[in-house]
């Protein structure tokens, strides 16, 4: 059996969960933001900057921040949209011995009103964080209840705890296009991917890539997103994030299934999206 209780992390209320097995998460519902996620082996696995605030005055930096309507400044909105810092609800939560899950919701009734003014379209988004053995599974669906289509864009943003980046490498991307932050579309040609300096990278969905640190492989799996975001601010960018302790830098990489790019979402239509991370 699941165990569900209400917490709190920082001056935040959270929902923590514990499976059968000992996994453990926990997700504030300022953003449905999935702020640790432990495997039985009581292994954090997420990373969240010593920094960051944790009262919903600013978007929390670390953990899994929810991007919805619009990946970072491609779209009219917020930067990364609303979605990660709106209040959302529990909207459901169990398990047996295998699954166990906490579901979120947020509809325009739980905006702000100045969110709500700026986004005034009808939607329905769900969250499902599903703890099943040595894997987390999210799944994502925006649905259209309206009568009119609206544009979105969406995108998991998680930070991994690495441990340190001199021993972390992606592989999986070999030969696939990506976009750098120099607005340059080039192909990765190494089997790995090391971070030696700056990375903000778009890659081409692929179903799975694989991250390898000194204490862990994880391999990450998404459907229905379209690009992997692959980013780690390097130190000069690290340096003018506030929200970021000195040198965590050298502590995370984000690695995002992303759907980057505006698309519309029909009337009565629903967008679902999986990412899947397996220790
Ligand atoms: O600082 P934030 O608004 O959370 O954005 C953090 C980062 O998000 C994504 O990974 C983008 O590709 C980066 O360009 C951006 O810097």
């Amino acid at each position: 059996m699941a165990v569900v209780t209400m917490t709190r992390y920082g001056d935040l209320p959270a929902v923590h969960i514990t499976a059968a097995d000992g996994a453990q998460a926990t997700v504030s519902l300022f953003g449905a933001h999935l702020l640790s996620w432990k495997t039985a082996d009581g292994k954090e696995r997420l990373f969240v900057s010593s920094k960051t605030p944790l009262d919903g005055s600013k978007a929390i930096r670390g953990g899994v921040p929810v991007i919805f309507p619009q990946f970072n400044v491609r779209g009219p909105g917020l930067r990364h949209g609303f979605a990660r810092v709106s209040t959302w609800r529990l909207s459901d939560s169990g398990g047996d011995g295998g699954r166990s899950f906490l579901e979120f919701s947020l509809a325009p009734e739980d905006l702000s009103p100045e969110h709500a003014q700026a986004w005034p379209h009808a939607f329905d988004l769900k969250l499902r964080f599903t703890l099943h053995g040595d894997a987390l599974e999210m799944a994502y669906t925006v649905h259209n209840p309206g009568q009119q289509a609206f544009p979105f864009g969406v995108a998991l943003h998680t930070y991994y705890d690495v441990g340190h980046l001199d021993a972390t490498s992606i592989s999986g991307l070999q030969h696939v296009q990506f976009l750098d932050h120099h607005n340059q579309t080039l192909e990765q040609d190494t089997p790995a991917l090391h971070f030696t300096e700056k990375h903000d990278r778009m890659y081409q969905s692929t179903p799975g890539v694989t991250l390898n640190t000194a204490a862990s492989t994880l391999r990450l799996e998404q459907q229905g997103f379209e690009q992997w975001v692959v980013w780690n601010p390097g130190a000069e960018d690290a340096a003018a994030l506030t929200d970021l302790g000195q040198d965590e830098y050298l502590r995370f990489v984000c690695i995002e299934p992303a759907r980057i790019y505006q698309q519309p979402l029909e009337a009565g239509a629903t967008w679902t999206g999986k990412h899947t991370i397996n220790a």
